[in-house]
């Protein structure tokens, strides 16, 4: 009895040590850590009781709204999830030193490089230092402009099946709806647009043809956009595991994480196939992507198994996101969209009338001013990357601060692309002539590191050019061929929040449910 009684004592005075040692660490992490350091002179906005935003990271909106309101130098500082300190680069002068000087001082932090290293796999985005500048040096011919240049027949090719696609898919909606009351359904964008981001990269990087446009079927093409895909439900799944932690939630036995397990398995096989096919190819003039960089002798058969599943993930989303935003906000200015359609028309072959052989060639785009107008507005108005994240590794200086090892730095492309402070004060309208009017104060920002959709430095996205005409070629081919209008116009914005996620931590994701109404316009 006595014993029972000793034993009860010991195991209740242990459960109060271990509750008061998780209370006091808790303590330390939440309230007591993130003020012990040097920056409490950086300017933070009200963010009420920390008690009552535990679990909430800041959107782009609210770091949009501070840049507004908080009188700064350049920096901010704010709390996020678990009241996590982060420090936002809100100038272009605090952005060079962070992108630019800071390159290899600030790394990409762990949250992303888990979640983006299980899907994307550790290739040149998420490398550092020494490791990153010779994989980048080793990569750069293969993204020069001349072999961009070379890629234009194919994604025009590719233009033409898109076309085609979304063609079978209004001609499905009229069948379906003619003895109906002709209510608008509209059509489902991002899948054939995703498709095609998928073509033109195995085709121009790879010499593959995963042919996912024209077969929806297809096991490849359908299995990526599977992973890619988002719905409100995976991305509160996505939040919810932000909160426990992405070590932690990978563990958990979820079905999206199975499947994207698969997926990125099926992936891997792919790459793997790739990768063999062309060691094993006779072809020594090999001018795709993988066929450059394997010319440059620095990579193992590992490396480049990873750096083809990486530019997969790293050049399809960002392409079809950015693409889906601008046939957003076209269907919300007919006037600029038929402008638009008519400078395409003028300028550029209907891709029906070259039979056979789609050889367009990028001279052709040389009278496409307003198309290149849209798109580099697009690109301000909307970047597809909200918030990107840096890691303090080595004592650094941003503006005249020396920012801490360890501490989490941010820079908001969206946010910075939008700043009046910056762009004037129609800011956050979508005005593609902004790029056209000479006569513009100042051009037409004050500083080009205000324009971040491509990142900046050393580190600036490698697949800039090959993006841009990407789009150029897309948006040419459904513009020129279709009439695109907004569903239910009064519940919808240029903003566009109804249409995609902006609380994902990176990047804006546009759900897969996002309809539009196209109706073929005859003449082209
Ligand atoms: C509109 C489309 C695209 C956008 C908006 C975009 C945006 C970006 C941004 C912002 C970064 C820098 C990230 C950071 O500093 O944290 C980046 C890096 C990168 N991007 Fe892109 N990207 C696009 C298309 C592409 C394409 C088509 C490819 C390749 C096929 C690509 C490959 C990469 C790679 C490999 C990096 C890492 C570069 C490095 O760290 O050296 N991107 N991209």
């Amino acid at each position: 009895m006595l014993s029972s009684l000793h034993f009860d004592h010991v195991v209740s005075t242990e459960l109060f040590l271990a509750f008061f040692f998780i209370i006091s660490r808790l303590f330390y992490l939440l309230v007591v850590k993130p003020r012990q350091n040097n920056l409490s002179h950086i300017p933070r906005p009200n963010q009420g009781f920390f008690l009552f935003r535990l679990l909430h990271e800041p959107t782009v909106r609210e770091l949009e709204q501070w840049l507004d309101e908080l009188p700064h130098k350049g920096l901010i500082r704010y709390y996020g999830l678990w009241n996590q300190e982060r420090i936002f680069a809100a100038s272009p002068e605090a952005v060079k030193d962070l992108l630019v000087s800071g390159a290899y001082q600030f790394v990409k932090p762990e949250l992303q490089r888990l979640l983006a290293g299980n899907v994307a796999a550790e290739g040149l985005l998420l490398q550092e230092g020494t490791i990153h500048k010779a994989a980048r040096k080793a990569f750069q011919p293969a993204f020069h402009a001349d072999h961009i240049r070379r890629a234009y027949p194919i994604m025009w090719e590719t233009a033409f099946d898109l076309v085609n696609a979304v063609t079978m898919q209004t001609q499905a909606q009229h069948a379906d709806t003619s003895d109906k009351t002709g209510s608008k359904e509209g059509i489902g964008l991002l899948k054939p647009l995703s498709a095609a981001s998928i073509d033109i990269i195995g085709r121009w990087g790879f010499s593959k043809d995963f042919n996912a446009v024209q077969d929806p079927s297809a096991k490849f093409g359908r299995t990526y956009i599977q992973i890619l895909k988002t719905t409100k439900r995976g991305q509160g799944t996505l939040h919810q595991a932000a909160i426990i932690g992405p070590k932690l939630a990978l563990q958990l036995p979820l079905r999206a994480i199975k499947t994207i397990r698969r997926g990125v398995a099926l992936v891997v096989k792919t790459a793997e196939t790739i990768v063999q096919e062309h060691e094993q190819s006779q072809d020594t003039n090999s001018i795709d992507m993988l066929g450059v960089a394997m010319k440059s002798g620095h990579f193992s058969h590992s490396d480049l198994v990873v750096q083809t599943v990486h530019m997969l993930a790293a050049g399809t989303e960002t392409v079809s996101g950015s693409v889906s935003w601008a046939i957003h906000l076209l269907s919300r200015h007919p006037e600029m969209q038929t402008r638009l359609r008519e400078e395409i028309r003028q300028q550029l072959p209907s891709p029906r009338s070259i039979n056979g052989h789609l050889d367009l060639q990028e001279a052709d785009f040389a009278g496409t001013k307003y198309l290149d107008a849209v798109i580099k507005e697009v690109l301000r108005f909307h970047s597809i990357n909200t918030i990107l994240w840096r890691e303090c590794v080595s004592p650094a200086r941003i503006l005249d601060t020396v920012i801490p090892v360890g501490a989490k730095v941010v820079f908001s492309p969206w946010a910075l692309g939008r700043d009046p402070n910056h762009w004037g004060p129609d800011a956050r309208t979508f005005n593609p002539d902004r790029w056209l009017d000479e006569n513009r104060e100042q051009g037409v920002c004050d500083n080009v590191l205000s324009f971040l959709t491509f990142g900046a430095g050393p580190r600036r996205c490698i697949g800039e050019q090959f993006a841009r005409a990407q789009m150029r070629c897309l948006i040419a081919g459904l513009v020129g061929r279709f009439e695109f209008s907004p569903l239910a116009p009064e519940r919808e914005s240029d903003d566009g929040l109804e249409i995609g996620d902006q609380a994902a931590l990176t990047l804006f994701k546009i759900f897969e449910d996002w309809k539009i109404q196209a109706t073929e316009i005859e003449g082209w």
